[in-house]
């Protein structure tokens, strides 16, 4: 019986939101059912491949003219009544909106004018209509699947963790909500010092872009963005600023030496949120999160992977969050296709890669190695054979850094060496290939750094080297590409399942040549011999386990 009286009225108040939103977009339509609402929720989840678990999940965006009607139903009523008493002071009429369904149903097919924020914000000038006609001048006609859930359940205010493929769209799934809610506080008059969004990431190149992505939206909604570098953090005065896009080392200091208030800032997203959990940020995002101590704080993770024991952790930290998942967790996106390509020896790497170019990969093509020292050295073999190349890692300064992304985006450089630095969150035109020279570290860099191609709908090609020394990891990146229907040889799939700690392969050289031997084996001839390692590897482990 409890059971029913729980499950009743949030049905009800689900359905009650499905119809504020929906019905707003055409004001003549009856009146769809409870069920009707809930199963329409539903189909358009089953199309998108959206999956949502938690309490009450809001219904997904049809598009993207829905944003005004959701803006206003999901809008806390204290601050609609804040606005509605603006209006009337400034002489105005307006029609009664906040959580009325008569205000909803009273707006045009497109969220037009009489619905649109106009009422809601007498200080500007519709800011949603100006936001939605930048998202259409970028080319974003459509929502993308995670942006069509996770965009009304901010709005919501509800507390997520979500998981969507690489290049799917993640940035604005929380951009457009919260500069959405910013404006309507602004209206309402609910405006503290310091700043009201927190965008943390592990990467300042990512901040960097996600700031790039944060301006094309800005102007119109009367808003600031900073990114938090070294010359923001002493010169700015972060009262005057609204969204803050930052790392956590940096914020944390801030934040410990009380050179930064974060108790009014009403979204904290955390980005590559897994990665944001590992060891070596932990410690930081735990000051961030105490710092962001306002009552209605909405805390929201994104990430393309979310392993079970970061989850757990994830969990413990939000609020009865809600749980989207696009597609399945934790998967290579479908968009690349994927090869492994054994290379025989370490020195085999640098030979496998010239005849790679020579036979014309197509450029752009971003190269993954594992060190810095690594990028430096490929990148003196690489202009010697004339190639138009650059390298970036931790060794370069930020603007150099910052000067190496601007060519490969530009196109000066056709080839980018790149650390793990690159591997998460950079989004580059067009990238047609991703070599992983140095076989990835886990399943989950091997996810990010191939998912910088094959983005936003387009497809691209990944080719990952594999020495004998890979062994340990080869088992689950070759499941991934099994899994995105690639071609894998059987018995690699059949390889022993290793435990984290027996994946440990032996340390690469600084260098990219091992030695003077740059005359390697011809690829392929080595595999009888990486066989037998491997049945090694397994024999090791059936005695382990049988002791
Ligand atoms: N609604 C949309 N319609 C068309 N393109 C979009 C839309 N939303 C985002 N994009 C484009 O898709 C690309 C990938 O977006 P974004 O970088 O946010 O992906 P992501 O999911 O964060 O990826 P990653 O997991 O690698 O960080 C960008 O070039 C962006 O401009």
């Amino acid at each position: 019986m409890e059971l029913f009286h729980d499950t009743e009225p949030s049905q009800k108040q689900q359905a009650d939101q499905l119809e504020e939103s929906w019905t707003a977009v055409d004001p003549g339509c009856p009146v769809p059912s409870t069920r009707d609402l809930l199963e329409a929720a539903n189909v358009v989840r089953k199309h998108y491949r959206i999956k949502v678990s938690g309490p009450e999940p809001p219904p997904p965006l049809r598009s993207w003219s829905e944003l005004t009607a959701v803006a206003i139903s999901t809008q806390p009523l204290a601050m609609a009544d804040a606005a509605s008493a603006a209006v009337d002071a400034a002489g105005g009429s307006h029609h009664r909106h906040g959580n009325s369904k008569t205000a909803q149903r009273s707006g045009g097919a497109d969220g037009s004018e009489s619905t649109g924020l106009a009422h809601a914000s007498p200080a500007g000038p519709k800011p949603v209509q100006v936001l939605l006609s930048r998202l259409q001048q970028q080319g974003y006609a459509h929502p993308t699947p995670i942006q069509r859930q996770a965009v009304p359940a901010l709005l919501a205010s509800r507390e997520l963790l979500a998981v969507a493929p690489t290049g799917s769209g993640k940035t604005l799934a929380f951009l457009v909500p919260i500069l959405v809610r910013l404006r309507q506080l602004k209206s309402a008059g609910d405006w503290p010092a310091w700043p009201k969004a927190v965008v943390l990431s592990p990467t300042h190149e990512l901040s960097a872009q996600q700031a790039r992505t944060l301006n094309l939206l800005l102007p119109g909604s009367g808003l600031r963005a900073c990114l938090l570098n070294k010359a923001t953090a002493t010169g700015n005065d972060l009262s005057k600023v609204d969204i803050l896009l930052a790392n956590p080392l940096r914020l944390a200091t801030m934040v410990a030496n009380r050179q930064l208030d974060l108790s009014g800032v009403r979204f904290l997203v955390l980005d590559e949120a897994d990665k944001l959990f590992e060891l070596g940020f932990v410690e930081q995002i735990d000051g961030v999160l105490a710092g962001c101590s306002h009552r209605d704080v909405v805390r929201a993770l994104f990430s393309a992977t979310l392993p079970d024991k970061v989850e757990n952790l994830a969990r413990t930290v939000l609020k009865q969050p809600l749980r989207v998942i696009v597609g399945a967790k934790n998967t290579a996106v479908h968009a690349v296709s994927q090869r492994l390509l054994y290379v025989g020896q370490e020195a085999g790497k640098l030979l496998a890669l010239r005849q790679l170019l020579a036979e014309g990969l197509k450029p752009p093509v971003l190269v993954f190695v594992a060190s810095k020292e690594r990028a430096a050295a490929l990148h003196r073999e690489l202009l010697y054979d004339g190639v138009h190349v650059d390298s970036i890692s931790a060794a370069l300064s930020p603007t150099a850094c910052a000067a190496a992304v601007d060519n490969f985006r530009s196109g000066k450089t056709w080839v980018l060496i790149a650390t793990d630095l690159l591997g998460r969150g950079m989004d580059f035109v067009g990238i047609n290939t991703v070599v992983n020279y140095d076989f990835p570290n886990s399943p989950m860099d091997y996810i990010h750094r191939i998912g910088r191609t094959g983005r936003a709908n387009k497809t691209g090609c990944a080719i990952t080297f594999y020495v004998e020394g890979d062994a340990p990891l080869l088992r689950p990146i070759a499941n991934l590409i099994k899994e995105a229907n690639g071609e894998v040889p059987d018995w690699m799939l059949r390889l022993k399942k290793l435990r984290t700690k027996d994946r440990k392969r032996p340390a690469l050289s600084p260098e990219v040549v091992s030695g003077a031997n740059t005359n390697t084996k011809p690829v392929n001839k080595g595999r009888k011999k990486l066989k037998r390692t491997l049945a090694t590897v397994n024999a090791n482990e059936r005695r382990q386990s049988d002791t």
